[in-house]
């Protein structure tokens, strides 16, 4: 998949939305990408899944995890895509975690995915969960990386379609200046 078409589709699916939102950073941005405008559909959530997988066919990964929520379908899919395991982390008293029993074993080659980018701390977070439990982090698969190239991991990064999106800080988001009503999405409680 190109990038342009995955872009065509977010518009497609009404994806791309503008109005003054909270993100899970603390950030605000005048425009979010709610992923589950397209990941409602399985069909394109299986063909973005796939196209993802692809970039990552030789690196004999072992582990697909990612963080709730979109997380949890793309590790699935990617991971059905690649024949491995498919795990995600969430976070507990606000700490990234791997819960339901879910292991990683020392040396355990795994993909990181993530469904938009937009500090790159979410991803973050779940790097350093895996390797606190000694696996190796071969890259992070990324469906919407937001962040302007700004977010590196480290690690081989690969995003399905790259923005460059405006974020303010509270202090200076001229949105809350001119008193625009802002909205939480996404399951992050800040
Ligand atoms: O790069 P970052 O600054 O960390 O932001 C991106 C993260 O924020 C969103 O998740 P959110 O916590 O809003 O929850 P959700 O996945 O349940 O929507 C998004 O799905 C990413 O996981
Ligand atoms: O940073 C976020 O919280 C975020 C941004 C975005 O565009 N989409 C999303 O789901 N989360
Ligand atoms: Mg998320």
């Amino acid at each position: 998949m190109t990038e342009s078409e995955v872009k065509s589709l977010l518009v497609e699916t009404g994806a791309i939305l503008e109005g003054h939102f909270l993100l899970t950073s603390g950030l605000h941005s005048p425009m979010y990408v709610e992923k589950f405008q397209v990941l409602q559909h399985p069909r394109h959530t299986a063909a973005l899944c796939a196209a993802l997988a692809e970039r990552f066919v030789n690196d004999a990964v072992q582990v697909v995890i990612g963080p709730v929520t979109g997380g949890i379908l793309l590790a699935h899919e990617v991971g059905k895509s690649l024949n491995t395991r498919a795990i995600f982390a969430e976070r507990e008293n606000g700490v990234m975690t791997l819960r339901r029993g879910f292991t990683i074993e020392p040396g355990e080659r795994v993909l990181v995915v993530e469904d938009i980018v937009t500090t790159g701390g979410s991803v973050q977070e779940v790097i350093d969960v895996v390797k606190c439990a000694g696996g190796i982090v071969v890259g992070v698969g990324i469906l919407v990386d937001r962040s302007g190239g700004k977010a590196d991991f480290g690690v081989r990064s690969e995003a399905l379609l790259h923005l460059d999106i405006q974020t303010y800080s509270p202090e200076t988001c001229p949105l809350c200046a001119s008193n625009t009503p802002i909205t939480k999405r996404g399951s992050r409680k800040i």
